[in-house]
């Protein structure tokens, strides 16, 4: 059988066939596209200004990988005048963590790229080999996920920087939309399609230029341009929930292609209903994209009753709403008392953790709320 020629040049014979459409191309011609679309994305956003410094979270996976290569050849091509540093966060994962920074030591290298790393250890007291080692693996991501968010807005604070750019690609924005139309919160999935989340009570902003980008596609990228990444996956298991809803996402994705697109798109445009006002108490909450822990101090409070075996792992915060958006929204959520004894119906105000004077809406930040559960094991622990 003849070679297939490239469906864009038709010149060179076609070594891709695109996740996305099935297009087939050259190698050349995907790369091309696959920087072009991203070039896009990033522009039709106004994602950057001229002379920013832009944190990569770099955790040396696939994604933050090619987002690296990504942004430097855009940056190289399009003149962004991006000032682009490295962003590191050691959560102390022997056998996982140790492995994927040493491929993001090289990434620097590779990239000319500056980098900063910070720790669970340094930051926390804590890494999370010995969280997992005190509350077992069960529910760890809540843990890892309000741990990593603080970290890398901590990191960037050091460098001075106001802006992280992270991995999250297409398939990891469906997922997310999915988990949160099947807990009816749509307050929260309006929230994971922006592709700027930042939050209320932090100047440093992030954002996913590849929200629109195949996992399968980065994959691809990484292949053809022989990028050195870490592929293997964290050891501690991740949120049952979360994993099902991407099993049904790749499942959908094999009998339509287009799936995950159409759920990113529609995911945007059920936001677009989504009034404005219905904002979350949560510090970290960017719609619950990637493990935010969403529920942390909930969480906190559930595990110090010690009766969470029955229930599920992942429990949404308490949200703030206004009272009159329950009435012409069908939330499910209702004003009524929060754990730590407010009311709900106002929006969150800016204050300071009495513990680690890190910005938090609630007297204590997430992080501290945990670390105490955390203190209190082991001291439970140590008796
Ligand atoms: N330890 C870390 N340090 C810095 N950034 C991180 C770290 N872990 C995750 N991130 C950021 O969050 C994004 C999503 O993280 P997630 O844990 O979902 O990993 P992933 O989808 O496997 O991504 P990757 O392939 O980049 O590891 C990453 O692409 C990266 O930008």
């Amino acid at each position: 059988m003849p070679p297939t020629p490239c469906v864009r040049c038709h010149e060179q014979r076609a070594v891709v066939k695109r996740p996305k459409n099935h297009q087939k191309l050259c190698r050349e011609c995907f790369i091309s596209i696959f920087e072009d679309e991203v070039h896009h994305t990033i522009t039709s956003s106004k994602l950057f200004y001229p002379g920013e410094r832009v944190a990569i979270g770099a955790s040396g996976g696939k994604d933050s990988t090619v987002l690296a290569s990504v942004l430097k050849t855009l940056n190289e091509r399009h003149d962004y005048k991006l000032d682009l540093v490295l962003l590191s966060v050691d959560e102390g994962i022997k056998g996982y963590r140790d492995d994927s920074l040493e491929t993001v030591k090289r990434n620097a290298t590779q990239y000319e790229m500056p980098l900063k790393i910070v720790g669970y250890d340094e930051l926390y007291g804590w890494t999370m080999d010995q969280v997992v080692e005190t509350i077992g693996k069960k529910g760890n991501c809540t843990y890892c996920g309000v741990f990593r968010r603080q970290a890398l807005d901590r990191g960037a604070k050091k460098l001075d920087i106001k802006h992280v750019v992270t991995g999250h690609n297409a398939d990891d924005v469906a997922e997310t939309v999915l988990m949160n139309l099947l807990r009816g919160d749509l307050a929260r999935l309006s929230r994971s399609t922006n592709i700027v989340t930042g939050d209320s009570l932090s100047d440093v902003k992030r954002s996913k230029p590849l929200k629109y980008a195949y996992e399968k596609e980065i994959v691809l990228y990484a292949h053809h341009k022989k990028l050195d990444y870490f592929s293997t996956e964290c050891i501690y298991s991740p949120e049952a929930f979360r994993g099902t809803a991407r099993s049904l996402i790749k499942s959908l994705e094999k009998v339509r292609p287009s799936a995950i697109l159409d759920i990113v798109r529609s995911g945007e445009d059920m936001g677009e209903l989504t009034p404005d006002k219905v904002q979350a108490s949560c510090a970290c909450d960017d719609g619950g994209m990637g493990s935010c822990g969403s529920g942390a101090q909930k969480e906190a409070a559930l595990k110090r009753d010690s009766h969470t075996e029955k229930l599920e792992t992942e429990i949404k915060l308490n949200k703030s709403i206004e009272p009159t958006d329950v009435v012409k929204l069908p939330i499910r959520a209702k004003p009524g008392k929060q754990t730590n004894g407010t009311t709900t119906g106002a929006l969150p105000s800016l204050g300071k953790c009495i513990k680690c004077g890190y910005m938090s809406s609630q007297s204590m930040c997430q992080a501290c709320t945990l670390l105490e559960t955390l203190n209190k094991n082991r001291a439970d622990i140590a008796i």
